[in-house]
Formats: C-alpha cells, sequence, structure tokens
C-alpha cells in the first residue's frame, strides 16, 4: 500500500473546494486538533471533510502545558526582556509582560532552565520561581501566540494523563463525530492507553457498532524506553511519532528525532503496526509556496525509506497560505515513487530474464562443447 496524507484542518482548510482538492490528491484522513478551536468549529469542519469523503481523526491534547488565551491573540517579546508566565487563573497585576499558561509550571523548574515556546521557536531562561508563576528572559525575540505548547525537557512533570480538556471533548465531541481515529498525546505507558479506552467506552455506553482505532501519539522521553515503547506499539492501533514534541521532550534537544524515528519505523515494521511521521515536514511552506531541498528529503524518507503509512501535515494545512500546495507536492512525491519502484521492479525483472536467457545460453554452448 502507498503511502497517504493526513491534514489538520483549521481556518486554511475548513472549507468543501479545498476538501475535496485534498481527496482528489492521495489525502484519507483529516485530522481535527483538540488543542485549538471551539466545539461548534470542529463540529462544522467534521461535517464537511465527513461529506468530502476524508476518514476523521480526533487528536486529544493530553496533559501537554500549554499557553492560554493571550490577549488579541499574540504578544511580542524582545530578547533579554524579562516576562512572567503564570498560571491562567492566577493573575497578580505586575508590571512585566505576562504569558498565561493553562497549568502551574514553577514546580517543574529550577533556577536556569530553559522553557520552550511554540516547538521550541522561543526559548527563555528561568530567572526567578514563585507560587503559581516563574519570571523569565527571552533568549530570542519573536512572536508569542495564544494556546502554543510549552517544553520543560529537564523537568519531570507530572500532570494526569487524561485532563478536563480531554474528557470534555471525549464525551461532547466524540459520540457525535464518531472519529474513525482517535489520537492521544504525551502517552507515557501503557496504562494510559488503557486508561483512554475506559474513557471512550464510558462516553459511548450508548452506541452499538462503533469503536475508534487508538493512534498512539509518542513524543515522551518516557514512552521510547524499552519497557513502554513495545507494549504501547502492541496495545494501540497505529502510532504517530510526533516530532514536534519529540524534539524538545527528548535531550539533547533537536538532534535526537532522526535517531528516534529510525528506531520507532523498525519497531512499528517488526510489530507490523502502521505509523504516521507528523510535523514539519512542509514547515517552510506555511508562508512559502516551495518546499526546501531538505524538506523534499526529508519527506523522500519517511515515504520511500520509512515506507510510513501516513504523512502528516499540521499548521501547513491548518493555517498555513498554501494548504493544496503542500498536498500537491506530497501527493506527487508518492506519484513518482510508485512509477520509479515500477520502473525498477520492471528494470530487475529485465535483467532476471537476461541473466536466466545467458545462464540458459551459456548452458546450451556447455552441452555443445562437451558434444
Ligand atoms: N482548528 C484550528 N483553529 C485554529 N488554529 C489551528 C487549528 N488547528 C491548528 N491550528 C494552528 O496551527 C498550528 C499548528 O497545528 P498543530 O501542529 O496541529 O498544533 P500544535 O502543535 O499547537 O498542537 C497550531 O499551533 C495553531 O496555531
Ligand atoms: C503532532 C504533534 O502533536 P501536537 O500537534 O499536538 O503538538 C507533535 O508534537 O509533533
Amino acid at each position: 500500500m502507498s503511502t497517504k496524507i493526513i491534514t489538520t484542518l483549521g481556518p486554511a482548510s475548513g472549507n468543501p473546494e479545498v476538501l475535496k482538492y485534498f481527496k482528489e490528491h492521495s489525502v484519507e484522513i483529516a485530522r481535527l486538533n483538540g488543542s485549538h478551536g471551539i466545539i461548534e468549529e470542529h463540529l462544522r469542519i467534521a461535517k464537511l471533510a465527513t461529506n468530502a469523503g476524508l476518514d476523521l481523526m480526533l487528536d486529544l491534547p493530553g496533559p501537554k502545558i500549554r499557553l492560554g488565551e493571550i490577549h488579541d491573540k499574540l504578544l511580542a517579546v524582545k530578547t533579554g526582556e524579562k516576562v512572567i508566565i503564570e498560571k491562567e487563573q492566577e493573575h497578580k497585576e505586575n508590571n512585566l509582560k505576562t504569558l498565561p499558561c493553562q497549568f502551574s509550571i514553577e514546580k517543574y523548574t529550577k533556577i536556569n532552565d530553559i522553557v520552550y515556546i511554540d516547538d521550541g521557536k522561543l526559548q527563555f531562561r528561568v530567572i526567578k520561581i514563585e507560587k503559581n508563576r516563574i519570571q523569565v528572559e527571552a533568549l530570542n525575540s519573536g512572536p508569542v501566540k495564544s494556546h502554543k505548547g510549552v517544553n520543560l525537557p529537564y523537568g519531570t512533570i507530572d500532570i494526569d494523563f487524561l485532563t478536563e480538556n480531554d474528557h470534555r471533548l471525549i464525551e461532547k465531541l466524540l459520540p457525535i463525530i464518531k472519529p474513525k481515529y482517535v489520537a492521544t498525546s504525551f502517552v507515557k505507558t501503557i496504562d494510559d492507553i488503557y486508561r483512554l479506552k475506559t474513557a471512550i467506552q464510558n462516553s459511548l455506553h450508548n452506541i452499538k457498532n462503533y469503536y475508534p482505532k487508538i493512534i498512539a501519539k509518542i513524543e515522551m522521553a518516557e514512552a521510547i524506553e524499552p519497557v513502554n515503547i513495545t507494549s504501547i506499539i502492541n496495545e494501540c492501533d497505529m502510532i504517530m511519532i510526533a516530532r514536534g514534541d519529540l524534539a524538545l521532550e527528548t535531550t539533547p534537544v533537536h538532534i535526537r528525532v532522526p535517531f528516534i524515528q529510525n528506531d520507532l519505523v523498525q519497531r512499528c515494521q517488526i510489530q507490523n503496526k502502521p505509523f504516521i511521521i507528523a510535523t514539519q515536514i512542509l514547515e517552510s511552506m506555511i508562508t512559502c509556496p516551495v518546499p526546501t531541498r531538505a524538506e523534499v528529503s526529508d519527506l523522500y524518507r519517511a515515504v520511500v525509506l520509512d515506507k510510513a503509512n501516513y504523512i502528516m501535515l499540521s499548521g501547513e494545512a491548518a493555517v498555513g497560505q498554501y494548504p493544496k500546495e503542500c498536498v500537491t507536492i506530497m501527493h506527487d512525491l508518492i506519484q513518482y515513487n510508485k512509477i520509479q519502484t515500477v520502473h525498477t521492479n520492471k528494470k530487475l525483472k529485465t535483467k532476471t530474464i537476461e541473466k536466466k536467457i545467458t545462464t540458459k545460453r551459456n548452458l546450451s554452448k556447455i552441452k555443445r562443447k562437451r558434444i
């Protein structure tokens, strides 16, 4: 089976014309990211995606630390600027810029730790720790947006696996849209998968003949420990190599992803489990109509070398300027690979036939000589 595409839906792709294009160009699954958007909007987009003939994936946020709602959706920070990160319900007046956070993070940090925001695009150093808030210094400049992820690779996070938000989505959205897949974030052990399955069963107790396939997103250091990963792969229906968080949750940060990807691909193949390669495959195409050479090489690795069952578009399809162009690049590479494979197989076949013929000829020569 050739690789198929998953597209994350959002303002850039939640309309019938784009969804029709997706369906005609190797997209099989539409992903609703439960971390963004309101339930009513997910319901609307889910209906459009189903009408376009796409399968649905509901991606549950899990215990991922995220920023809360930022006033005016965006806050600009400058290198060297001091900023407060505080639990959103515990706001205390101060004269520094303040980033609301969905969880209290002071207990997971130490002075001088680095806090990564928005898949690591922004980095801050911890300079002061107080109850419900930390003070940090920006190590680079940039815009900070609402609901972006916060990663603390040096802290041990003990937030409960299924959050209030997960339960809300499982109870309010799941029974209505009945997605073919439910993806679950920040899985650490097989017990997390059992807990998710129980919560889903409870929510579907009145619904017969429907149960979603479970996708475990691998993005935590604990999940890839040998003692956990084999059983997680075994217990779920599909694995997502969620490289965005994985790059920041494993140390040394940023550089381990390709090594872990290699290991996870092999494990999934040995355990005969379908897998998704996700995140930043065509990141630069959020704002540019063509990919970088490095991105095409990453895509080649996922499709041709790793033979991923699915490759996933996130921001590129949800909020990017070129969602159709991204899908076209992926679709074209998938098709080109198919043609190349047929061509190589044909060449191989011809070579084998030639070899056979040559061997026969040689045989008859030998026979003739003997006579
Ligand atoms: N339904 C949505 N509504 C608005 N914005 C969205 C939606 N889905 C995704 N996005 C935006 O696209 C970005 C990239 O998508 P994704 O990788 O799925 O998110 P994240 O990494 O934050 O979980 C998000 O950070 C968010 O800004
Ligand atoms: C797919 C991922 O998860 P999310 O979009 O929830 O950050 C990821 O971290 O790569």
